[in-house]
């Protein structure tokens, strides 16, 4: 890698370590200049752009820091790197939130230095740069990378307020090296945060490595994390890489966090303070460079008060926290979410687009869907699965229990009251309460049969949810016999959850 064009401003007031750390930088390429204090280096910013700012946090005249809020408040594309005391996890930390790129603890070891510095200057051109929020969430693709709506390449859908958020942090933090803690409840898209967070950093080109601290049992945690040297226990019948030397270079997402067991979270937090690890059974410790993105469901704050997780880890995985709320408190994202995953399920199994009716998207939106995204991309695999071609239709799990839709959503769908009980017919007009909940469509149906099995599928899943699949509570209920709801169930393909198919 060429660092010709590189200029880096280094500002250390020691002038023997100055000098080290300008002639390792020399040797490397760069164009370095140098400042005493923080006037000399304001000086130096006021004359010239560099590419990467490297600070001591304690110089004559002031903190470092002054200098990393210089460059925000002017909406600066230097990359800093602040040079904290050993130990002062406080100083670091504090940096990281101040925009710093990355941070290194003295007495700096050169081998690390270097790496920091190489790691600063990939991609200078083409990532978002600290302390300017892009507007627009613009993933940047990996070289080789497979096209967009492959799996690794999943965006980040929703047009409501929170979700632009979240895509506008992702973007302007996504540059640094801070580490990130992701929070949502399961199925929000953790995962999805952690990928376009790596797609968009600067080591989108290396590996991202995603683990479920949850899955793996306990005796086994070291030697996945770290690696393990031949014969270094029972089985292990040659050296192997842990997750931290195969996500070198790259991004390791730690999902379920809050699963891991306090032994194992003290050794997680030395590896990343150190950025060093050893693998079980050997003797030296291997330098990594990894990118920690991490992930709960958990109230990690709070079990850091209850003892369940080591505050100082906490500390050190939340620099930079990103929320994704429940699809519950957001229900404006679920049109443009059900149309991707629809178009995802399509893509899959080669078939066109199918539609969700706006009765459909209402049935949706009235439910609480606890599974939040995940849940209802299954649901809308099933409803595609077992759909009879005319419309897709959609059975919550939770359908006995609808929750309000917020005025605010209700406002941007149709008036159909969704999961609500119809409305009693009124005498006179003696309409079936079915026709309410599915209104004659405007123009005459295509397919008059496919039209009343999906009004009559309908009014049987409601009536067996209604009853806990109690077939003969639900026949009594639609005023048919026990033999008729079984040939209807078995036509239009309903089946007992019990039976372990989903109707
Ligand atoms: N905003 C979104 N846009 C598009 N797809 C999404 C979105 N959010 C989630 N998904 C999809 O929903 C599914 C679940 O997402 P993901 O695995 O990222 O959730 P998670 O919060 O990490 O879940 P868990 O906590 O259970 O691990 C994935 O298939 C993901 O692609």
């Amino acid at each position: 890698m060429s660092f010709e064009n590189t200029t880096v401003l280094v500002v250390d007031d020691e002038p023997d370590l100055r000098t080290l750390y300008e002639l390792t930088l020399l040797r490397e390429g760069y164009r370095v200049y140098t400042a005493g204090s923080v006037l000399e280096a304001r000086a130096q910013l006021q004359q010239r752009r560099f590419e990467i700012l490297i600070t001591d946090m304690r110089l004559p005249d002031g903190l470092g820091m002054e200098l990393l809020q210089d460059l925000r408040s002017q909406g600066r594309s230097e990359r800093a790197i602040v040079m904290t005391a050993y130990g002062s996890a406080d100083n670091a930390v504090a940096a990281l939130r101040e925009g710093a790129f990355d941070y290194l603890t003295k007495p700096v070891d050169l081998k690390q230095f270097r790496q920091v510095v190489a790691s600063a200057s990939q991609g200078l051109q083409d990532t978002p740069v600290q302390g300017q929020a892009q507007t627009t969430f613009q993933p940047l693709p990996a070289a080789g990378a497979p096209p967009s709506g492959a799996p690794g390449q999943r965006e980040l859908i929703g047009p409501s307020l929170v979700m632009q958020q979240v895509r506008e942090r992702i973007a302007k933090v996504a540059g640094s090296m801070a580490p990130i803690l992701v929070r949502g409840e399961s199925g929000t898209g953790k995962e999805l945060v952690a990928q376009s967070l790596h797609r968009s950093s600067q080591r989108a080109n290396g590996p991202m490595v995603a683990v479920n601290c949850g899955a793996i049992p306990e005796n086994l945690l070291e030697a996945e994390f770290f690696g393990a040297r031949k014969g270094a226990y029972t089985g292990a019948n040659q050296d192997r890489e842990g997750y931290f030397q195969a996500a070198h270079g790259g991004t390791l997402f730690l999902d379920e966090i809050g699963e891991l067991p306090l032994s194992m979270q003290a050794k997680l937090l030395r590896a990343i303070q150190e950025r060093k690890v050893r693998p079980l059974g050997a003797q030296q410790e291997e330098a990594v460079d990894v990118r920690i993105v991490s992930a709960t469901h958990r109230d990690l704050a709070a079990d850091v008060q209850a003892g369940r997780f080591r505050q100082d880890l906490y500390y050190r995985l939340n620099v930079i926290d990103i929320f994704i709320p429940p699809l519950r408190e957001r229900r404006e994202d679920l049109p443009a979410l059900c149309q991707v995953l629809l178009e995802r399920i399509a893509n899959e199994s080669g078939q066109p687009v199918p539609q969700l009716s706006a009765e459909a998207l209402q049935t949706l939106a009235g439910h609480a869907l606890p599974g939040n995204v995940r849940e209802l991309e299954n649901l809308l695999l099933r409803s595609v699965a077992l759909s009879d071609g005319a419309f897709l239709q959609v059975e919550p799990a939770d359908a006995a229990s609808p929750v309000p839709v917020p005025a605010r959503v209700a406002e941007r769908m149709p008036t159909y009251e969704p999961g609500a009980a119809p409305p009693e017919p009124k005498a006179e007009a003696a309409a079936p309460s079915s026709l309410q909940r599915f209104p004659p469509p405007q123009d005459l149906p295509s397919d008059l049969q496919s039209w009343l099995d999906a009004i009559e599928r309908d009014i049987l899943v409601r009536a067996l949810q209604e009853f806990g699949f109690n077939r003969t509570a639900a026949a009594n209920r639609l005023g048919i016999s026990l033999r008729q709801i079984r040939y209807r169930m078995e036509r239009l393909q309903i089946h007992d959850p019990s039976d372990g198919v989903q109707p």
